[in-house]
């Protein structure tokens, strides 16, 4: 185990990490801060919830300039969320060096960033079209960068910013350092390497399997038109602290919200129709806890770091392992526990084991809860929380009426009408959910006639290996489910900026042809 202190860094920042609760680093955060902060270029791996994010973050900040005005690095991130919270991340990171990092995103007013960037950030962490709208319009200045990240590099392909990136690229100084982080590394990613980094360091954290092993994952075999009153008997018995619900698209998303809100659970839903205020507005209450369901379309899947988040369900399996693994990411974090459900329909049973494959990790099947179990789970609650009440004995002013009852009816009658009374009987509102083509098994399983797909780089092609496995780790995070929302501007109106029409419908990538006209009728040119 690795201690900041045995990381070389200065007061300021080994201050800043143990206020944030860090004590130990983990095993990514061990292998790239030395490469880090000796300025090469550098491919980190490791899986979901293991702290690239710091791995990235200290190094950088140790090697700016405080005192500097010019912005000196720049992270990229796929999402709007995404980069609010490794804005907020580097701010705490930082905050004992007085270095600010700002979030520059689509669906702010830019104006209120054009005024923010005045004031001298010394790191941006920005969404690619947005950036893109400061460089046309010359409101921000990339001269001085000197570390540029790219934090779920993959994911910004997919969704077809590689032009993007690529202009942003080529135009910083040629002597920046480059860093590239993500769980999973595509071949793809090579192309950017290639272009774009100079020999770079490849650190990728050694383990059995692509996801972490404090995920507990299970598959439901099921018809589509049973999905919804599965989930909520699931959710029912499952009593999940705070859960994510992914589905396919933006109009499964609306619905599955609906449905639930009717039956009386507290959820909302996350997709990239919905203006930056609504989305501001649903992950402000999701991390409160105002809200305990999240469901969202693959919007939600990369880097949301939430805690309390006990519960993944995958209403529509995902379309390919990639997803996959950064959806169930959500769970299982910083070493905590967490279950990962996958809803599959006979006829799409193929991705089960094309992800298994993959992820090198096999699901368990698990079975449809039945009415009968519901109710017999429901009913032992009932028991429980009556025993509760009886060992409180705060019920005094009962007494008198119990006496009286019990005289006239058998006590075992009245228990168990009180028992009824306690018991929920599970919600059979009627919700309909329109029903989706099922995924191509022959898009899905496209990697190489059924190959292992291997992530880039997994063949000791890394630079230092690791013993660690998986991402478990000591330390402890204290700052529970009440994140801190410093950093994150008020929202505004839409602009009508053009990076909106870009990132604004990212709905994930099934819903490709959907979101690419929200982006500008732009195709990904990596098509998985
Ligand atoms: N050394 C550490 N000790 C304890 N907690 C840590 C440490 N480093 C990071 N964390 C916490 O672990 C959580 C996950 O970190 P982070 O979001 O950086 O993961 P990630 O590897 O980027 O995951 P993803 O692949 O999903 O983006 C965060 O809450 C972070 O604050
Ligand atoms: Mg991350």
């Amino acid at each position: 185990m690795t201690t900041f202190r045995e990381l070389n860094l200065s007061e300021a920042l080994i201050k800043g990490v143990l206020k944030m609760g860090f004590e130990e680093a983990t095993p990514i955060q061990a292998e790239t801060i030395p490469v880090g902060l000796s300025g090469v270029d550098l491919i980190g791996q490791a899986q979901t919830g293991t702290g690239k994010t710091a791995a990235f973050g200290i190094p950088t900040i140790e090697r700016l300039d405080a005192k500097s005005r010019h912005i000196q690095a720049l992270i990229l991130a796929p999402t709007r969320e995404l980069a609010i919270q490794v804005a907020e991340e580097l701010n705490r990171i930082g905050e004992m060096k007085r270095v600010h990092a700002l979030p520059v995103y689509g669906g702010q007013q830019i104006d209120r960033q054009i005024r923010a960037l005045r004031k001298n950030p010394q790191i941006v962490v920005a969404t690619p079209g947005r950036l893109m709208d400061h460089m046309n319009r010359k409101t921000l200045n990339l001269d001085h960068v000197q570390t540029v990240i790219l934090d779920e590099a993959d994911e910004m392909l997919n969704m077809g910013f590689v032009e993007d990136i690529e202009k942003i690229l080529g135009t910083l100084p040629p002597t920046r350092q480059t860093l590239l982080f993500s769980a999973t590394m595509p071949p793809q990613i090579r192309k950017i390497a290639d272009r774009f980094m100079t020999t770079p360091t490849h650190i990728k954290v050694k383990a059995k399997e692509m996801t972490v092993e404090n995920i507990d994952q299970s598959f439901i075999e099921l018809k589509e038109s049973q999905k919804f009153d599965v989930l909520c008997r699931l959710i029912d018995t499952d009593s999940p602290e705070l859960s994510i619900i992914f589905g396919r698209t933006k109009k499964r998303v609306d619905e599955m919200t609906e449905g639930l809100v009717q039956r009386g659970y507290t959820a909302d839903g996350l997709h990239g129709d919905l203006t930056q205020a609504k989305r501001d507005q649903v992950i402000r209450r999701f991390k409160k806890g105002t809200i305990d369901i999240l469901v969202a379309t693959d919007v939600a899947a990369r880097g949301l770091d939430i805690s309390g988040v006990t519960h993944v369900y995958n209403f529509d399996v995902p379309q390919d392992p990639e997803s996959y693994v950064h959806r169930i990411g959500r769970t299982g974090r910083a070493g905590k526990t967490g279950s990962a459900i996958t809803f599959v329909t006979p006829r799409e049973f193929g991705q089960i084991k094309t992800i298994e494959r993959v992820t090198n990790k096999k699901m368990s099947r698990r079975h449809a809860p039945t009415l009968d179990e519901i109710l017999e789970g429901n009913l032992k609650l009932a028991a429980q929380e009556l025993i509760k009440r009886v060992e409180a004995k705060n019920s005094q002013e009962y007494t008198t009426l119990a006496q009286e009852l019990l005289e006239e009816y058998e006590a075992v009658e009245l228990i168990a009408a009180a028992l009824k009374g306690l018991t929920k009987e599970p919600d059979a509102t009627p919700v309909q959910i329109s029903s989706i083509e099922p995924i191509r098994v022959k898009r899905f399983g496209n990697n190489g006639g059924g190959g292992n797909r291997r992530p880039y780089g997994n063949k000791g092609g890394s630079g230092s290996g690791s013993s660690n496995r998986g991402g478990g780790y000591r330390g402890s995070n204290p700052r529970g489910g009440e994140r801190r929302e410093g950093g994150r501007p008020s929202e505004g109106n839409r602009s009508s900026s053009s990076s909106d029409r870009r990132e604004g419908g990212y709905a994930g990538r099934s819903n490709r042809s959907e979101s690419d006209r929200n982006r500008g009728g732009r195709k990904p040119r990596f098509e998985k």
